[in-house]
């Protein structure tokens, strides 16, 4: 790693705890599935991960390694509530995941999963602009300032030149960086982005990885990838 992040807080309390607030952190988290049970109520459950103490902290890039059906996106549904937990506790800049509100959470926390996205009509600055819908207010509508905002993620993402164009014509690659756009389009103090390299060739894994790594220092925020992409984590990641 080219970052030593223990470094970063040296600091601890009398217990050897970190000081540190904020940030993502786990306690004794279980993510997994319960199977329905239409006669016997709530079903069994099956934990795919089970005992994580996570950290991920605010400057920095976090990822999360791991190979095929290790569990990764499971997690990452997990920690953005989309899952319920099996057990444990999740803590998103203080607060208990299960106690925050949906506007509050929606404010800080933007995602991107893997699942795909009809787009129907929308173009891709259109698309890029529902990131904003937090701030917007009753009407909806994006001020200036929020068109700057969009127009900036998508240029941070290398997606400029796509702005007019149909978001449902987009090739793989290209959508994930405008989905990723979304999510930066939307200001948020946390972002979890789970294979977010996936689609891209080479240079784009690099650059986009680079600018994940450079937000999360710049702009202070906390940052989380999955991948399975082991060379590029360990050159740029801050924490793996
Ligand atoms: N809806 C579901 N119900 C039950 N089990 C599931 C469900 N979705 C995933 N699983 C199982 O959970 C395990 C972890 O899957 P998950 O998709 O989280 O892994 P992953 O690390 O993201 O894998 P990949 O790198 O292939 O995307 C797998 O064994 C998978 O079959």
């Amino acid at each position: 790693m080219p970052h030593d992040r223990h470094h970063d807080r040296a600091a601890t309390d009398t217990t050897g705890g970190p000081v540190r607030s904020g940030g993502l952190v786990t306690q004794g988290l279980a993510v997994g599935y319960r199977t329905r049970s239409p006669r016997r109520g709530r079903g069994a459950e099956r934990a795919v991960l089970a005992g994580l103490d996570l950290e991920a902290w605010s400057g920095e890039l976090t990822v999360l390694l791991g190979p095929n059906g290790a569990g990764k996106s499971t997690l990452m549904r997990t920690l953005c509530g989309l899952l319920p937990p099996l057990d444990g506790r999740i803590r998103i800049g203080g607060t208990d995941l299960a106690q925050a509100s949906p506007s509050s959470l929606a404010r800080q926390l933007a995602v991107v999963l893997t699942d795909r996205v009809d787009p129907g009509l929308l173009s891709v600055r259109e698309l890029a602009g529902l990131g904003r819908h937090p701030h917007t207010g009753f009407t909806g509508r994006l001020t200036a300032v929020d068109h700057a905002t969009v127009e900036w993620s998508l240029r941070a993402v290398g997606a400029g030149h796509l702005a007019d164009r149909p978001a449902a014509e987009l090739s793989d690659g290209e959508r994930q960086r405008v989905l990723t756009a979304r999510a930066l389009a939307q200001e948020p103090e946390f972002v979890l982005l789970d294979e977010p390299t996936a689609f891209l060739d080479v240079p784009s894994r690099v650059a986009l990885t680079v600018l994940l790594r450079d937000l999360a220092r710049d702009r202070g925020l906390t940052i989380v990838v999955s991948t399975h992409d082991l060379e590029l984590a360990l050159r740029v990641a801050d924490a793996v």
